[in-house]
């Protein structure tokens, strides 16, 4: 992996020179080239991406993308592939692009080709998945089973939740899915109200299967099946372990034949194509499950083999890498304009904020320059009317992926087409704005006195020239959804290379879950708490005592 300091690149110096040069660059201008849309947007199959609406002309644009190349991301995106241990810090390699390898070509980890076990388990998910979506395997009173609880957190729940909420319309009408991630005994207690012990099968999701949050949960929906099924044989009927660590998962008390393993050099982050993805299966059926492996194989392939300049996840990343270091973005708005997709911006927080909060380069240097973004978002319209006066009018510049499917699952009289309406006229007011004379022929059209154009006038005034990416797909099913997530999973490992820094690990999550370790048992007795500063101490003492 290279370990060359970006901005010590004659390309980085370059874009210096460029964000000087085009500091006034308005991109309302470079639509005067009628070919700009044609020339700034890429599409792969049914998915389109129009990086049109960006503050980028062709000087920054080559530029960027010798950026690319002289930090050696062509070297990079084979090492990955190939089953490198790019991951260092934990000497693993990175393969979830194994994992819906379709090809099968062999993929070697340490000189053992990982595809042979990889088939195993998806067949052994296969072979589990077909029976819950055909409702042939029964529980512990002879019932089919009609509701699946997934236990986890983090990676182990996110892409879940998000998937299983972006295919909902391809779901199993004859079962429901509930998630509980939070240790807050609230998430677990209101989900077991909803189900029958009888009836119930709970996915213990867990890559390490040490996880505090997990394993109380666990412990939690455990007790309560047997308060009812009494008898800890049916405990197989209706736990099953997804996880690395078959040691752990038989310590609990699951069967490890009711194990689903996946393996260390997969992120947690980027499990959900993993055994981890096996209640997606489950809900959705595992022909369909195969269809979102396949989608990100389209995309694996595309970022693979095409021209930087071609290449969807290499340009967004640029791009972003233009925005953040050379425009000053803090953070970047991922709005999809679909409500079956509302948890795809939650997702790619941890996707991207846990690879690249980073702040130290693979030499182990502090960086000298900004790296991953705060990832954010809402699904629209909804986000009009809670932020959007920011994104327009305030003083941060937050560059946004808009994301639109052209047919809806749910095509209501002209609701969907109101929702692309907005879709389409947000970029472009983020893009063209409204210029202080037209605000006033407006408000003088509309009759108003010149003190009140005067008085509101700068008010009603848009800058513009806000940076937009526009990603329109021909609708949202297994295969375009398994791209969409693979397209923004390659972005951010571009990011991560460019970056210098280390993208597949998360020792930042670490020091809070020791200390919290720390303060549980303090939590316990009446003796007063004295051994942090005087802020954790004085809050430690309050809870105490309120609870008096
Ligand atoms: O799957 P598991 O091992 O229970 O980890 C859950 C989550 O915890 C982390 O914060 C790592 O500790 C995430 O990276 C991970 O997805």
């Amino acid at each position: 992996m290279n370990t060359i300091n970006p901005s010590t690149t004659p390309a980085w110096g370059r874009l210096v020179s460029l964000q000087e040069k085009y500091k006034h660059l308005s991109i309302k201008s470079l639509f005067e080239k009628s070919e700009r849309f044609e020339r700034y947007s890429l599409q792969l199959e049914d998915l389109l991406v129009d990086y049109s609406k960006n503050r980028v002309n062709g000087e920054i644009f080559s530029a960027l993308m010798d950026l690319a190349r002289e930090t050696e991301l062509h070297q990079a995106i084979e090492s990955m592939f190939s089953g490198v241990a790019i991951n260092q810090t934990e000497n693993r390699a990175v393969l979830h692009t194994a994992l819906r390898n379709r090809s099968n070509h062999p993929v070697y980890v340490d000189g053992k080709d990982v595809m042979p076990e990889i088939n195993s388990v998806l067949t052994q998910m296969k072979g589990f998945a077909d029976q819950i979506h055909g409702g042939t395997w029964l529980g512990y009173t002879g019932k089919p089973i009609k509701s699946l609880v997934n236990i986890g957190i983090g990676g182990s729940d996110l892409g879940p939740v998000m998937v299983t909420e972006a295919l909902k319309p391809f779901q199993n009408p004859n079962l429901e899915i509930f998630f509980v991630s939070n240790v807050d005994g609230t998430h677990i207690a209101e989900t077991l109200k909803k189900v029958d012990p009888e009836t119930t099968l709970f996915f213990i999701a867990s890559k390490t299967f040490t996880t505090q949050e997990t394993m109380t949960n666990a412990h939690t929906a455990r007790s309560w099946f047997l308060e009812q099924a009494k008898d800890e044989s049916a405990v197989a009927k209706h736990f099953v372990a997804l996880s690395t660590n078959s040691k752990a998962v038989a310590a609990f008390g699951i069967d490890t034949k009711n194990m689903f393993a996946f393996w260390d050099w997969v992120g947690g982050r980027y499990s959900l194509w993993s055994a981890i993805g096996l209640p997606i299966a489950c809900v959705i059926g595992f022909d369909k499950f195969e269809q979102l492996l396949s989608g990100a194989y389209s995309m694996d392939e595309h970022f693979r083999h095409s021209t930087f300049e071609r290449n969807i996840p290499v340009v967004l990343a640029m791009i972003g890498i233009w925005n953040t270091n050379f425009l000053g973005a803090a953070s970047e708005a991922i709005l999809p304009y679909d409500q079956y997709l509302h948890r795809f911006a939650a997702y790619f927080q941890q996707g991207n904020m846990e690879s690249n909060g980073k702040y130290v380069t693979r030499q182990g240097d502090k960086v000298n320059y900004s790296t991953g973004p705060i990832i954010w978002g809402e699904p629209g319209t909804n986000g009009q009317h809670a932020f959007y006066q920011l994104i327009h009018q305030g003083t941060h510049l937050i560059p946004c992926d808009f994301i639109a499917p052209a047919i809806s699952h749910n095509p209501i009289g002209d609701h969907h087409q109101k929702l692309l309406s907005n879709f389409f006229a947000q970029t472009e007011a983020l893009m063209k704005g409204k210029p202080l004379d037209e605000v006033h022929a407006e408000m003088r059209k509309a009759g108003k006195s010149e003190s009140e154009i005067d008085q509101v006038a700068p008010h009603r005034v848009f800058e513009g020239n806000r940076p937009t990416n526009s990603i329109l797909v021909k609708k949202i099913t297994p295969y375009t959804l398994g791209q969409l997530i693979a397209m923004y999973e390659h972005k951010i490992f571009v990011q991560g290379v460019v970056w210098n820094i280390f993208s597949f690990d998360q020792w930042g999550v670490e020091l809070g879950k020791v200390l919290a370790n720390g303060i549980l048992p303090e939590l316990a007795g009446e003796e007063e708490v004295t051994s942090h500063d005087s802020s954790t101490n004085g809050l430690i003492n309050a809870y105490k005592a309120m609870r008096k």
